[in-house]
């Protein structure tokens, strides 16, 4: 986990997220609110949409630009750059660092399926590399993130990425060919459980509680679940073991659960997620043929 001593080379970093979006904010907002990193040491980039930049700017007190020579100044100055567009934005953005970047600058992509080697092509050399798979609860310091390092990468270069997502969460390093199951797992995960919340609310609303008082009992539950499973050490199998009597209503409800396939489905839609990402890979290695 996050040792503010080991945080100390990375505040010496100019970091440029280049991607202003959802990801690139909740690292952000994680990094800045743990003092890992001065917020006059970040920089923010993205395409076209200057009133997120001024939002950013004025949230976290960053450094943003719009003018295309501006934004080359500091791309060249940031010895680490984030990665943080949409896969179908990664190539021409890429490319355009390509001719800007010197051989000891560290690129760092969160984006979804984008290889080392499609990344190495695109910018025709073989530039060190941090490829990860973070997700959105970076911005609480709950995150959880998997990271792949190119072996053009120094240990200062691997030690410094770690902190930094450390600092907002847990940290797996794994071989790169492992990262897309990674992402079905966690970096798409947040949306399951959300997605199973949604359906708690709603069953508790229909069966008449309050809009309120179903959200906070399925936000509790959800909560006290997780911490059970960290805290306690245990199994989620045993734990809810735990909570089913024979014949009891918990059981009814894991009856109907299974009757539904739902351990199956949840299973399948984490190995779809990996393989979705691994498609995403594909569609753009094939794009800059
Ligand atoms: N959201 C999530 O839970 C997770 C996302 N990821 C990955 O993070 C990446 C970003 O996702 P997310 O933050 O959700 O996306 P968003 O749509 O929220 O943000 C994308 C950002 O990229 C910017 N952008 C687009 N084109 C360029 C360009 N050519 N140069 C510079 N910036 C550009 C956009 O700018 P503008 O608004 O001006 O167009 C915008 O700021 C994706 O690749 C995704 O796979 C990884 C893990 C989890
Ligand atoms: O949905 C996506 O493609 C991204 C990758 C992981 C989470 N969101």
């Amino acid at each position: 986990m996050y040792d503010p001593q080991s945080s100390k080379a990375l505040i010496e970093q100019n970091v440029c997220f280049y991607g202003a979006g959802s990801m690139a904010e909740a690292i952000v907002q994680g990094l800045i609110s743990r003092s890992v990193i001065l917020s006059g040491q970040i920089s923010m980039l993205n395409n076209s949409n200057n009133d997120r930049l001024k939002q950013l700017e004025d949230r976290y007190g960053v450094r943003t630009a719009n003018d295309p020579n501006k934004k080359i100044e500091i791309l060249s100055k940031s010895q680490i750059i984030v990665l943080a567009m949409k896969p179908k934005d990664a190539a021409e953005a890429i490319r355009l660092l390509s001719p800007i970047l010197s051989e000891d600058q560290l690129l760092v992509s969160v984006i979804a399926g984008l290889t080392i080697e499609t990344m190495q092509s695109l910018l025709g050399r073989k530039q060190p590399i941090a490829r990860t798979m973070p997700n959105t609860s970076s911005t609480i310091g709950l995150g959880a993130t998997g990271i792949s390092f190119s072996k053009e990468t120094t240990e200062e270069q691997q030690r410094i990425v770690r902190t930094m997502f450390e600092a907002v969460g847990t940290v797996s390093i794994i071989e790169e060919d492992k990262i897309e199951i990674l992402t079905g797992v966690s970096g798409s995960g947040p949306a399951y459980i959300y997605y199973f919340m949604e359906a708690m609310i709603e069953a508790g609303v229909e069966g008449g509680l309050t809009p309120e008082q179903a959200k906070e009992l399925t936000v509790q539950t959800v909560l006290g679940a997780a911490r059970m499973v960290a805290q306690t050490g245990e199994n989620p199998a045993d734990l809810r073991a735990k909570v089913t009597s024979p014949n009891g209503s918990t059981q009814a409800a894991i009856e109907v659960m299974a009757k539904g396939n739902v351990f199956n489905t949840i299973k399948a839609a984490v190995f779809r997620c990996a393989e979705r990402s691994k498609e995403m890979g594909a569609e753009l290695e094939e794009a800059i043929k």
